[in-house]
């Protein structure tokens, strides 16, 4: 999923963060992202989602991509800079217009003593987008882009509007600095179903329309089949499967992005995938694991996944973290017949 740095918005290479935790006297290291790669392209605005079950390491690559936590090692680089590297100054002047933020809960984005509409002009205001008596007509424009407008936002307090209102004002509020990527995550898993996809409308929307690129982080497949071109599947800190979403969720290769797309009924986008009893609960065991990570609850394993980490195999237009793709560990006629789909790794579903 890389490119060249010059030809990307946004280039996250070899991105890690190790958290250390203290127990007792000793303190253990917890690889919560080990070695993320991905791009998006600078010249084809795309919305990237990243998916996986809860606690695989999905917000804290958004958060290192906002700057709200350190990497522990890996660079990424915006437009051609390692923004890891860059000081205050440049990080608010000019990357905190470019990148902007959705998060998940709308509610907590906005006081709820505080008139949402003071939170546009401030933003307005700090970055200096418009001369005083274009303030409102900006704002107004912005608004207009989310379906609503000033008129209808202006002196209401967060409680007298809706999740999905609100929501939609926080998104008009990212797109005054005029950014080129978004950061959004789980910005629809508050909101009512029927939200959900106004929401993810008009990120596509905006990607069409104004060219912004956007991080969809989410648990709902659902949404990111419709609206996402890549996804990148997470799994207790590695990326295990990244690649064009209508192959990736269409015909699944790695056993881990088949179970969770099995697992998530399509009459039910709601449910989540942490509720089916196939999903190990057993999280910071599964993140320490020697080999791969997914070895024990896999319908497939073999006996190296016990004992050695699978590298990242380029199969059917995308990257798959499984040595059920390596050659020199299953031979070339078995990898083929995996892809052809001619060997199913779990009877059942296929
Ligand atoms: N500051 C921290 N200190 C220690 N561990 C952390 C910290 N932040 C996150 N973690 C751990 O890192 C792992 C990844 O968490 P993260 O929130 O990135 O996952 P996620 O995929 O976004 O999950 P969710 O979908 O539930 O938000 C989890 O095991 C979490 O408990």
């Amino acid at each position: 999923m890389s490119q060249n740095a010059t030809e990307n918005l946004l280039q996250v290479k070899d991105l890690t963060k190790i958290f250390n935790i203290r127990q007792g006297l000793s303190t253990k290291h917890f690889t919560a992202v080990d070695r993320a790669n991905f791009s998006i392209h600078a010249d084809r605005p795309e919305i990237l989602t990243i998916a996986g079950e809860s606690g695989s390491g999905k917000t804290t690559i958004a958060r290192m991509i906002l700057g709200l936590e350190d990497p522990s090692a890996g660079a990424i680089y915006y437009k051609g800079r390692d923004v890891t590297k860059i000081n205050k100054k440049e990080r608010r002047s000019w990357f905190m217009r470019e990148v902007q933020p959705i998060f998940q809960d709308p509610f907590a984005t906005f006081s709820p003593l505080k008139r949402v509409d003071s939170y546009l002009y401030e933003t307005a205001r700090n970055y200096r987008m418009v001369k005083r008596d274009r303030v409102d007509a900006y704002i107004d424009e912005a608004l207009h882009s989310v379906g609503l407008s000033l008129q209808e936002v202006k002196g209401r307090y967060p409680n007298e509007l809706s999740g999905g209102q609100v929501q939609r004002i926080s998104i008009a509020r990212a797109l005054l600095t005029k950014p080129s990527l978004l950061v959004a995550d789980e910005p629809v898993s508050m909101l009512d179903a029927s939200l959900r996809m106004s929401i993810v409308n008009l990120f596509m929307r905006l990607k069409e329309e104004r060219g912004v690129s956007v991080i969809y982080i989410t648990h709902d497949l659902a949404t990111a089949y419709y609206a996402a071109d890549r996804i990148a599947v997470m799994l207790r800190g590695w990326i295990v499967e990244a690649g064009p979403v209508e192959d990736v969720l269409a015909r699944p290769l790695h056993p881990y992005t088949k179970i969770l797309k099995e697992s998530v009924p399509q009459a039910d986008p709601d449910r989540k995938w942490e509720e089916t009893a196939t999903l190990a609960t057993l999280e910071t065991e599964e993140y320490l694991r020697a080999g791969c990570k997914f070895a024990s609850r896999c319908p497939a394993t073999m006996d190296v996944c016990k004992t050695t980490v699978p590298d990242n195999y380029a199969v059917a237009g995308r990257t798959v973290k499984c040595f059920l793709y390596d050659e020199k560990t299953v031979g070339a006629e078995s990898v083929a017949r995996h892809v052809q789909g001619e060997i199913p790794l779990m009877p059942a579903m296929t």
